[in-house]
């Protein structure tokens, strides 16, 4: 059994005509591994992500979290699902202006109210100290850099301790430094920590740096491949 699953998975948005932005699409995601999936604008590749991650509703097939079918649970299940369970980050953000940035990693721990606010602000300085953001706890977003923002970004998706991570362009607005930053930290987090993560991405070197290279058209999943994980760094020649 894999730990996330989806079965002949598809997504029918209703109108004249119906768009189809997944359709029949079957793949499986194991920890300790890092997925990439690829494919042109406009191929379902954020479709596929938000239906992986219960953000999006399926309208035909399954998605399975340790093999038990959760797509189709109302909105309410599947929030609480992604708050126990996984960590989004996305090409921008998203964090909260007026919060400093320990407060915005505390925020999930919170919602899911397993830890006493002293256990989640040791836990928020923990995660921010991995992220070499030590000092930086009291800082609001906008007194950080991009790249800094991101990491903050990646520390709270770690908060609650998800199995998997899910990334949508998350380096879409960083430099080539920051980028390789953030890919280095995903393959730590499938690596090192056992955690899935699975990354939309057009970056090359991302998705060079993947175990696994999900190819997505026209709403399809059209190609699976097992690669090495060796890093394209663009640092270097
Ligand atoms: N709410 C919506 N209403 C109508 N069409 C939509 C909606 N959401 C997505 N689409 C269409 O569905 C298709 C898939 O979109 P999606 O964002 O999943 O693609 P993508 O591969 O992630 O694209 P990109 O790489 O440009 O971000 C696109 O043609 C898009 O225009």
């Amino acid at each position: 059994m894999s730990l996330l699953e989806a079965r002949d998975l598809g997504r029918v948005l209703p109108g004249d005509p119906p768009a189809t932005l997944v359709t029949g699409a079957n793949l499986a995601i194991e920890p300790g591994s890092f997925t990439t999936i690829v494919g042109p604008s406009g191929c379902g590749k954020s479709s596929m992500l938000y239906l992986l991650g219960l953000i999006d509703r399926p309208t035909s097939g399954a998605v399975l979290l340790d093999g038990e079918d959760v797509g189709r649970l109302d909105g309410d299940a599947r929030a609480r699902i992604r708050l126990e369970r996984f960590g989004f980050v996305f090409q921008f953000h998203f964090l909260l202006p007026e919060f400093s940035a320990l407060e915005n990693v505390m925020l999930p721990m919170r919602r899911l109210g397993r830890l006493g606010i002293a256990a989640a602000e040791a836990r928020g300085r923990a995660l921010l100290a991995d992220a070499g953001l030590a000092g930086k706890e009291d800082k609001t977003p906008d007194r950080l850099s991009g790249g800094e923002r991101q990491r903050v970004a990646i520390a709270r998706a770690l908060a609650n301790d998800p199995a998997l991570i899910l990334g949508d362009e998350p380096t879409g607005n960083l430099d080539s430094h920051n980028s390789v930053r953030v890919v280095e930290t995903f393959r730590a987090l499938a690596h090192d920590q056992g955690r899935a993560v699975v990354c939309v991405t057009h970056d090359l070197s991302i998705a060079a740096a993947a175990d696994v290279r999900i190819s997505m058209l026209d709403g399809r999943v059209v190609g699976v491949e097992q690669g090495g994980s060796r890093m394209a760094d663009p640092t270097r020649p």
